[in-house]
């Protein structure tokens, strides 16, 4: 579904990603583990389209991203780490919008946004401008936007900050529902129990370079991630 092939990305002559390779499934759930700054962000966004990228290839579905942008980007989602939607626009214009410019069909979108927005109990706010969203909201608004054009490949930079335990719960499940469904996931995420419970695949990247990528359960052997994450951040060679 996602394939980065020796991924380069600078800021002026800072490799902020530095030749880093991974592959995703259809069907998995992949985690993307690093300290604040160690380059996941500046990946997701070269993953979807909003940095241009220095050096290497990232396919989407087999589709080039440096040469077929539109394919990748239709078949895609992508949930930012900070949502900041249009403040002037409702819930349901917003969601309208998102479903517009993604075509999707009247009956279609009717259907998602009753079964996610009913299911994330965001509903009765959904008439309310954004501007009047709390953090958590926006992100629940930003999730069922994502879910509104039943992409194959989600993007998700941390997007279970704001979000209260049951919204967490309930997003848990959704991306594993998405998932089973053939679509495959790739999540950037601090919260290491979560990556370790939820995630089929996990990779840590340090300083813009891949350290270690696998299995989850081969990843972490008989250790738990939290272990293993701060091993490889002591680990200076
Ligand atoms: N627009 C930018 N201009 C210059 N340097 C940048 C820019 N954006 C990010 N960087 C640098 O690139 C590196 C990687 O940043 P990035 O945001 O990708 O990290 P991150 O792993 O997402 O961090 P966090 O967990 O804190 O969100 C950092 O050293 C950061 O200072």
């Amino acid at each position: 579904m996602l394939r980065i092939e020796h991924l380069t990305k600078k800021y002026d002559q800072y490799k902020a990603v530095d030749d880093l390779s991974l592959e995703i499934e259809d069907g998995h759930i992949y985690g993307f583990i690093g300290h604040n700054g160690a380059g996941k962000t500046t990946t997701l966004k070269s993953v979807v389209g909003i940095l241009p990228f220095d050096e290497g290839e990232i396919f989407i579905d087999n589709q080039s991203m440096k040469t077929n942008a539109m394919a990748c980007k239709k078949i895609m989602a992508y949930i930012p780490d900070n949502p900041d939607l249009y403040e002037y626009l409702t819930g349901i214009q917003y969601l309208n919008f998102i479903a517009d410019v993604y075509q999707v069909s009247k009956t279609d979108r009717e259907a998602r946004i009753k079964k996610y927005a009913d299911m994330l109990e965001l509903t009765s706010d959904l008439a309310q401008p954004i501007s009047a969203y709390s953090h958590g909201m926006k992100q629940k608004l930003a999730v069922i936007s994502a879910f509104i054009h039943n992409p194959k490949l989600i993007i998700m930079d941390e997007p279970f900050v704001g979000l209260d335990p049951k919204a967490s719960h309930l997003l848990k499940q959704l991306m594993r529902e998405h998932c089973d469904q053939g679509g495959a996931i790739f999540f950037s995420t601090h919260v290491l129990e979560v990556a370790e419970k939820l995630c089929d695949r996990i990779a840590i990247i340090k300083q813009g370079k891949l350290v270690i990528s696998g299995r989850t359960q081969d990843v972490i052997g008989n250790d738990s991630l939290e272990d293993v994450f701060l091993e490889l951040e002591n680990d200076n060679a």
